[in-house]
């Protein structure tokens, strides 16, 4: 689905952050990206929401080179990716279920045909209760659990998740690790940087490990 071939990326003119990364991000698969502050982790998965492209190397995603892609063309595989963001990027002025529903509503769907599906999604999450209030009044993992829904409402191809349980307490990032593994099991590849050992531990799942630029996969 996604491939990297002998990928190199700097900033500018600085140093290269990641140097010949080569992997194979398959169908279904699930991994945990992991490494030093400062590796490369947000850069790599910035990659693979195609919002930077490789200095070197090839990067191809569902059989398209990425530096061959237009502008016009990236919006629609964009769609096919779930991201959250480690600043979770949510619209101030919209209610959480509205900035969860927010990809539905561009596509044109009526919200009845959405609704139900939305309302569970959040009671998932836990936000059930808070699916009326805007962002600015939710707390610090309130807005990443809204994030993280928002990023599977569509029942993405590939999720990237950026600390996705950096913000909340061991259980809540138990019920939130189990909700990755049933949209896996649904069919969605997921990749999810993390320092949080405990819970890499808890899934016998691929490890990308970043340092000093280079990456080693343990399957
Ligand atoms: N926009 C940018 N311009 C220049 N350098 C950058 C930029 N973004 C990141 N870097 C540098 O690239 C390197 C990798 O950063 P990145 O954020 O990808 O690491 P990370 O592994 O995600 O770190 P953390 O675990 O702290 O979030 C760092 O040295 C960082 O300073």
């Amino acid at each position: 689905m996604i491939r990297f071939e002998n990928v190199g990326l700097r900033y500018g003119m600085g140093p290269e952050v990641l140097r010949d990364i080569s992997f194979d991000l398959p169908q279904r698969s699930f991994q945990f990206l992991s490494g030093p502050s400062g590796a490369g982790k947000t850069t790599l998965l910035r990659l693979l929401f195609l919002s930077l492209k490789p200095t070197r190397g090839l990067v191809s995603i569902f059989g398209k080179d990425r530096l061959s892609l237009s502008r016009t063309e990236l919006p629609s595989l964009r769609r096919r990716i779930g991201v959250v963001f480690q600043d979770f990027r949510l619209l101030d002025h919209m209610s959480t279920f509205d900035n969860v529903a927010l990809p539905l509503r561009v596509r044109g769907r009526e919200e009845s045909s959405y609704r139900a599906d939305v309302i569970e999604l959040l009671k998932w999450v836990g936000l059930g209760e808070r699916m009326h209030a805007p962002p600015p009044v939710l707390s610090g993992g309130e807005k990443q659990r809204a994030a993280i829904a928002r990023a599977l409402i569509e029942q993405p191809d590939i999720l990237l998740a950026d600390e996705p349980t950096g913000n909340v307490d061991p259980p809540l990032a138990r019920r939130l690790l189990r909700l990755f593994i049933e949209m896996n099991r649904l069919g969605t590849a997921v990749v999810i940087a993390t320092h949080d050992q405990h819970l890499m531990e808890q899934v016998d799942a691929r490890r990308m490990i970043l340092s000093g630029g280079r990456l080693d996969i343990h399957d």
